[in-house]
């Protein structure tokens, strides 16, 4: 007898059973991604939420229970056992920060003047001031206050006076134009930027137009690739006023997903 016709609900099975494997291939492939962002927003979130207190300030109160006080280095592996066994935070981190390149490149270049855009909690800072020469001076600046009062306390937490860590409070747009008069700073040798990545070339822009660079300085900018700042890479590596490198990595407290550094040496203005 002849075959009835495939009826639209049984087209419609099939269908949606082609889609099946694409999913699960869409899916495993972003497990890293979907894990982090269940760990950092939505339990973050969660855990905001139900006890009241910041991300910022639980990890904090761990740093005061657990780091011994004056002690840079074991403020930031008390830092990264917090991040890595109890709740992510979005700090440059060991992998970036110590091994790969933040560190190595601050003592080889030995900066005077040193400039961290985004502060957070301060992680980046205590890791910049650490390695800097003897003398020399960061400026770190956040427009959130309450990141910023976290960041107060754990600079001072790891023995950092104000004469060597000036944390300036605002966001980096309306700071960069007045760090020379209000702040002294007349050209950064070694700047970090770890802000957002849509304001990175915007920034990048700012210190160039109003003589914030040093000749030869370097610029770090961290999470170049992921979550990406593509204009800024784009800029600084076709405007002809930096040599460029990337240097690839894994993002903060996750070593499953690439991410990468870009190193900038400034030429000067020409
Ligand atoms: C990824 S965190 C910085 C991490 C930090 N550098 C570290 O390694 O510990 C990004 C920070 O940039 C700050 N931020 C956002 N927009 C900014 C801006 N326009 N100027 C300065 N900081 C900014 C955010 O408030 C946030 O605290």
């Amino acid at each position: 007898s002849p075959q009835a016709p495939p009826t639209p609900a049984m087209v419609s099975a099939v269908l949606a059973l082609a889609f099946v494997p694409l999913l699960l291939t869409l899916l495993l492939r972003s497990r890293h991604l979907l894990a982090l962002l269940l760990r950092a927003v939505l339990l973050g979130w969660l855990r905001d939420r139900l006890s009241g207190v910041p991300r910022e300030q639980r990890a904090f109160q761990y740093l005061l229970a657990n780091a011994v006080p004056g002690d840079p280095r074991h403020v930031l592996s008390t830092f990264d056992r917090w991040s890595q066994r109890c709740e992510h935070l979005s700090c440059v981190g060991p992998v970036k920060g110590e091994r790969e390149g933040v560190v190595r490149l601050l003592c080889e270049r030995a900066p005077r003047t040193v400039l961290e855009l985004g502060t957070y909690c301060g992680y980046g800072t205590v890791l910049l001031a650490n390695a800097m020469p003897p003398g020399a001076r960061l400026y770190t600046v956040e427009p959130d206050p309450r990141h910023a009062a976290v960041a107060e306390k754990v600079i001072r937490l790891a023995g950092f006076a104000d004469e060597k860590v000036e944390l300036i409070v605002g966001p980096s747009a309306e700071v960069i134009p007045r760090l020379r008069e209000r702040h002294g700073l007349q050209r950064a040798q070694f700047v970090f930027m770890a802000h957002w990545k849509r304001c990175y070339l915007r920034d990048l822009r700012l210190l160039e137009e109003h003589g914030l660079l040093a000749e030869g300085a370097t610029v770090l900018a961290d999470n170049v690739l992921f979550p990406g700042a593509p204009r800024f890479l784009q800029y600084a590596r076709s405007c002809g006023r930096y040599r460029c490198r990337l240097h690839r990595a894994s993002l903060e407290y996750c070593p499953a997903i690439p991410a990468g550094v870009a190193e900038l040496r400034y030429l000067g203005p020409g």
